[in-house]
């Protein structure tokens, strides 16, 4: 199987889909299959049911309140103070433990009444599943230049296409997935060109020289027109009918109409030249680009955040050396511009105009850090993907400076945590110089000195708990020879050192995972970066901020600005004024003309310049773990949510209160619902590998074809027989925090076979989540009873059985689990008081998303459970500290010698092969 056809219409994800989305309810899991299943499938299904049906751990699995009754408890709030066992439980006689739910890519009783696109999406090859190939529906006629869509039947793309890759490794990631249906008539499908958007020629690092080492991972096609969590749904055919827009319609039948943006923005993208040429139906839709690690999606809902189609694409992942993650910009821009445009073909094929689309959101991957140039809209350099180590000896250069010199307060700053410690310490070094100055006065004046040496008197300092500034300065100034000295200015007096300086601001530790310090790396090694630095050309943003300027004109216009809640893990933003905040630009030594203005997640920041949806009004932006806690509607303080995509996230509802961890949690900022609205805030425990690993697994290691294997893998074993697997291919995050500790795989013996490993890898992410957890139950005194999870992994329902075992609580699937880009969605057209949505009133999402979902029981005794955690533990003291600072130090400083080297060659004309390259090509 291929990540497409996980995604495919059969990916219900719970087995129960019918192809509306209401769900039937009317089948046991094994049997609410597709007729359509092939050979293959139904093997792999029978022996994973087989295996599981032997399996101690066969998921103890649930279906909804809509379909088997009442859920067993309120859904709200998911923290319930009290026992973790939960109440209303179904007996164990109504679980279905007997057979296994099979994984969702089999199950689908949604295909038994196909849409037009699941027929669609059901005419793609089952020999894509081994080996990934180029697929393109015939050309109807080739003219040069141009290729077209229609007919149905794939071909490989030729060589030379217009529409290949730049990247000659990466050729899948423009792979189209959209299939026109067989026996379509009427409407011709567009012609869509692509031009080719030339490499990047940054320099480097691609340009490193000889030995150095750089995967490209050849990536799969994953799109569908369906969701990979959710069902189809069949559009809704009572709509008025409109025509296209006339405006629309002319400007896209000339043919010579540019894609998005202009220059390097979008319009690198596709031309449109012709388009379906009859009358659609207007209806009112919201979009959504869902930017992840791994992939792009663009999907359009309704109002009931029923999908109505949507495009999804992978995109090459690049690991230049150990450590090294990296995006190339201008591919993301190209994933948007492929979805949407696909996306939109598939909303006109159902017969609806893309002016149906009122407005869209964005959201994204965070922390993932880019500079363009704000002359040309050109990326300077490769992204810094949030989970690239590299800066491992810069964040140790700054966690010394924080610890020596403190982080500087803000002119006219009056809030220090801690005061009452900053007070002591400030008194004793006024003491102290007071003493000094006194005896200078005494000695070299020759005058009696009459007054009290203490220049702060006791009873004037501040008690803990009271609000307004340390008022030392103030008396301090009472002494003039303490005044004048320069060390003890306003600015420097409130100067807070250690951690705890960068946590109180940010809510942040010091981590190579924040954007600031990827940044800062970027202005220090690059030299295209540096110069755009230096000459104020240089222009710094997250994702979002990246996609918003492309998406808006980039060069021509486009809007500079970034969400408050990517701004929130920059490490440059006070969470407290949502405002940057000099001081930590100081401590950076960043210049403030580089960044972008923070908005709310929910306001029109600017219109969409060219392309299908050209004029309609980006209303929503956030990042992706905050979109997913929005799309939960998790929006009441105590609510909570575990993402499992690439990486794991928890994010724990605080209201408007910012909770400070001291286990380990991040505070960070959940959203902003307007410019003017209070921010939301949330404790968050970050895991940066969870997906990442299952990739691996399938890329590196070649242990499974496709993550959609894993289940049936896992199902040969009943447990890892005592492996372990701690995933720290970049160092340890929530709730470890060491950037030191190395990836790991302990306990193997002779018995071990690649399903032990396999169930090991999925155990890790659930061993990592129930670590996050106990320090959210520790800190806020409520015990879990129930977790709603969404994200790619929980398409496996052994992973999401493992964690109910793991974890001792029940997980909730819904059934329509695009929560990430629903959530941006919902920010977008509450912005735009679309279908009456307004997240500050919870009632108006009363009918979104109302699917059944999906429940998985913890049925692991609990002894068994301490035991495995105590072993993971174990596992986790053994990776931790691995790789030592000498060992950081040293990759370092061959870096700064291959770049002084590459500095060298350029100087004295020669050229490295990457330029040659380059070159030859132009
Ligand atoms: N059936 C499956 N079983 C286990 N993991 C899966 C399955 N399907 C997808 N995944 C994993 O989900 C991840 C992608 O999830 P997604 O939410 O799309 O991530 P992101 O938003 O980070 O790109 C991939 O890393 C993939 O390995
Ligand atoms: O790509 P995801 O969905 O794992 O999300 C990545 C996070 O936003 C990183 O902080």
């Amino acid at each position: 199987m291929t990540e497409r056809q996980a995604h495919s219409p059969a990916t219900n994800g719970n087995g129960n889909g019918n192809g509306n989305g209401n769900g039937n309810g009317n089948a046991h899991p094994s049997l609410a299959r597709s007729k359509s299943l092939s050979g293959r499938q139904q093997q792999q299904q029978q022996q994973q049911a087989g295996n599981a049906a032997s399996s101690t751990t066969a998921p103890s699995v649930r279906r909804s309140a809509s379909q088997r009754g009442p859920p067993p408890t309120a859904r709200r709030p998911s923290f319930v103070p009290g026992s973790l066992t939960p109440a209303g439980l179904t007996p164990t006689s109504e679980l279905y433990n007997a057979v296994p739910a099979p994984p969702p890519h089999l199950r689908s009783d949604s295909v038994l009444a196909p849409s037009p696109l699941a027929t669609l999406d059901s005419a793609v090859d089952d020999s894509q599943n081994e080996q990934p190939r180029i697929v393109r529906p015939q050309p109807l006629a080739a003219t040069p230049g141009q290729s077209f869509y229609g007919g149905g039947g794939f071909t490989a793309l030729p060589e030379g296409s217009p529409i290949s890759s730049p990247y000659n490794s990466a050729p899948a990631s423009r792979r189209s997935s959209f299939v026109s249906h067989p026996h379509a008539s009427g409407p011709r499908p567009p012609v869509i060109r692509r031009r080719d958007s030339s490499a990047s020629g940054y320099g480097y690092p691609e340009q490193l020289g000889a030995g150095q080492v750089f995967v490209d991972v050849d990536p799969i096609a994953t799109p569908s027109m369906l969701s990979r969590a959710g069902s189809p749904t069949l559009p809704l055919m009572t709509q008025k009918t409109a025509s296209r827009s006339s405006s629309r319609r002319g400007s896209v039948a000339d043919g010579v109409r540019p894609g998005f943006g202009f220059g390097g923005g979008f319009g690198g993208g596709f031309e449109m030249s012709s388009m379906m040429d009859r009358n659609q139906k207007e209806e009112e839709f919201v979009g959504s680009i869902d930017c992840g690690t791994t992939s792009t999606r663009f999907i359009i809902f309704d109002k009931y955040a029923k999908i109505i189609c949507e495009h999804q694409t992978e995109y090459p992942q690049h690991y230049p050396h150990p450590n090294w993650h990296e995006h190339e910009p201008q591919d993301l821009v190209d994933s948007v511009t492929e979805c949407i445009e696909r996306a939109v073909e598939k909303l006109e094929f159902l017969g609806y105009s893309a002016s149906s689309v009122k407005c869209i959101g964005i959201t994204n991957q965070r922390e993932t850090t880019l500079c363009w140039d704000k002359q040309t809209g050109k990326a300077l350099c490769r992204a810094i993907v949030w989970d690239d180590a590299r800066t491992v000896s810069l964040v140790r250069e700054f966690q010394k400076k924080l610890d020596e010199e403190g982080l500087p307060a803000g002119e006219g700053e009056q809030e220090v945590t801690d005061y009452a410690q900053t007070a002591r310490e400030l008194k004793n070094e006024i003491q102290s110089k007071a003493v000094d100055a006194a005896t200078n006065l005494l000695s070299n004046l020759d005058v009696q000195f009459h007054g009290n040496a203490s220049p702060v008197p006791n009873e004037t300092r501040p008690e803990a708990g009271q609000s307004g500034s340390v008022t030392t300065s103030q008396e301090a100034s009472s002494t003039p020879t303490i005044t004048s000295d320069a060390s003890i200015q306003p600015d420097a007096k409130r100067r807070k050192k250690g951690k705890d300086a960068l946590v109180d601001v940010t809510g942040l530790p010091l981590s190579t995972y924040f954007s600031a310090i990827k940044l800062k790396w970027m202005v220090l090694h690059h030299r295209d970066v540096r110069e755009a630095y230096e000459q104020d050309r240089m222009a710094f943003g997250t994702v979002d901020s990246w996609l918003l300027y492309n998406l808006t004109g980039a060069a021509d216009g486009g809007v500079h600005a970034i969400d408050v809640t990517n701004a929130s893990r920059t490490l440059l933003m006070s969470i407290k004024t949502l405002q940057w905040y000099d001081p930590l630009l100081r401590f950076f030594d960043l210049k403030p003309s580089i960044l972008p203005r923070i908005v709310s997640s929910s306001e029109v920041y600017g219109n969409i310049k060219g392309g299908p949806l050209d004029g309609i009004p980006v209303a929503g932006m956030i990042g992706d773990q905050q979109a997913a806690l929005v799309g939960n509607k998790c929006l009441s303080k105590g609510e909570a949510k575990n993402t499992y995509g690439t990486g794991s996230f928890v994010l724990f509802n605080t209201g408007q209160e910012v909770v400070r961890s001291e286990n380990g949690l991040i505070s960070t900022l959940a959203y902003q619902l307007g410019p003017k609205a209070k921010a939301t805030y949330a404790l968050e425990g970050s895991i940066a590998v969870a997906g990442s690993a299952i990739k691996w697994l399938r890329d590196q290691v070649g242990l499974i074809g496709d993550s959609s294997e894993m289940d049936a893998l896992c199902g040969h074993v009943k447990d890892t027989g005592g492996v372990y697997f701690v995933t720290a291919f970049s160092g340890l995050l929530a709730p470890y925090w060491d950037p030191n500790a190395g990836g790991m795989i302990v306990g193997l013996t002779q018995y071990s076979t690649s399903a032990h490993i396999a169930r090991a890898t999925l155990e890790a992410v659930c061993y990592q989540t129930r670590a996050v957890l106990d320090v959210i139950e520790k800190e806020s005194g409520v015990r879990l009873e129930e977790l709603k999870v969404d994200g790619g992994v929980t398409n496996s329902d052994l992973a999401m059985q493992i964690q109910a075992d793991i974890g001792g609580f029940r997980i909730c699937r819904p059934a329509m689990r695009e929560s990430t880009a629903l959530g941006s969605a919902l920010l977008a057209g509450s912005a735009v008081n679309l279908f009456g949505w307004d997240l500050t009133n919870p009632d108006t999402l009363k009918e979104v998303n109302t699917e059944e979902a999906m429940y998985f029981e913890p049925i692991l005794p609990e002894i068994k459970r301490l035991k495995q955690i105590k072993g993971w533990e174990k596992a986790v003291e053994r990776a931790r500290s691995w790789h030592t600072n000498e060992q950081e130090d040293e990759d370092e400083a061959e870096y700064e010698r291959q770049l002084e080297e590459e500095e060298k060659r350029r100087t004295e004309g020669l050229v490295s092969p990457g330029e040659a390259a380059q070159r030859e090509k132009e």
